[in-house]
């Protein structure tokens, strides 16, 4: 798949072990910044990678902040964006099975790099079921993306 992966300055200490991981498991990485840990405010750099969603030069996003929380809730607020911030292995791999997740969010203060790392074997592992319950909710979504 093609990624898109940016980060804050909270979440920049993590990014170049999430590129790298995400580099080995064979997907294609487009690497939006943070490049340096001067300080970037976490709305831009969401910006940035779920613009690459939206527009579909990416297939999937992820974004990583201090908490996981800023990011997420600026990624939300741009149309065709599902994200959501996932700090358990679980919540990783069912955000995208049931609720067609495109944008995990990371807090690099609240995990560490292994778990991390797992996180995002998760949810690049995980698709979208087929099941006709998870597709008529995330219709839902669409259509309350299209009303706003
Ligand atoms: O976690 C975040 C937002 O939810 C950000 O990455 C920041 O870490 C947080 O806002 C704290 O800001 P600071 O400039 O890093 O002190």
């Amino acid at each position: 798949m093609r990624i898109v992966i940016g980060s804050d300055h909270a979440g920049f200490p993590l990014k170049a072990a999430v590129v790298d991981h995400v580099k080995k498991l064979g997907h294609e990485v487009t690497d939006v910044g943070s490049h340096d840990e001067k300080p970037v405010d976490f709305p831009d750099i969401a910006q940035l990678v779920t613009g690459a969603v939206a527009e579909g030069r990416a297939d999937r996003g992820l974004l990583v902040c201090g908490t996981g929380v800023g990011a997420s809730i600026a990624a939300n607020k741009v149309k065709g964006i599902r994200a959501a911030v996932c700090h358990d292995v679980h919540s990783a791999h069912q955000s995208v099975e049931h609720d067609d997740v495109n944008v995990m969010c990371i807090g690099a203060q609240i995990v560490g790099p292994w778990l991390a790392l797992d996180l995002i074997d998760s949810y690049l592992a995980a698709t979208f079921s087929t099941e006709e319950d998870f597709r008529r909710r995330v219709e839902k979504l669409h259509r309350m993306d299209e009303q706003r």
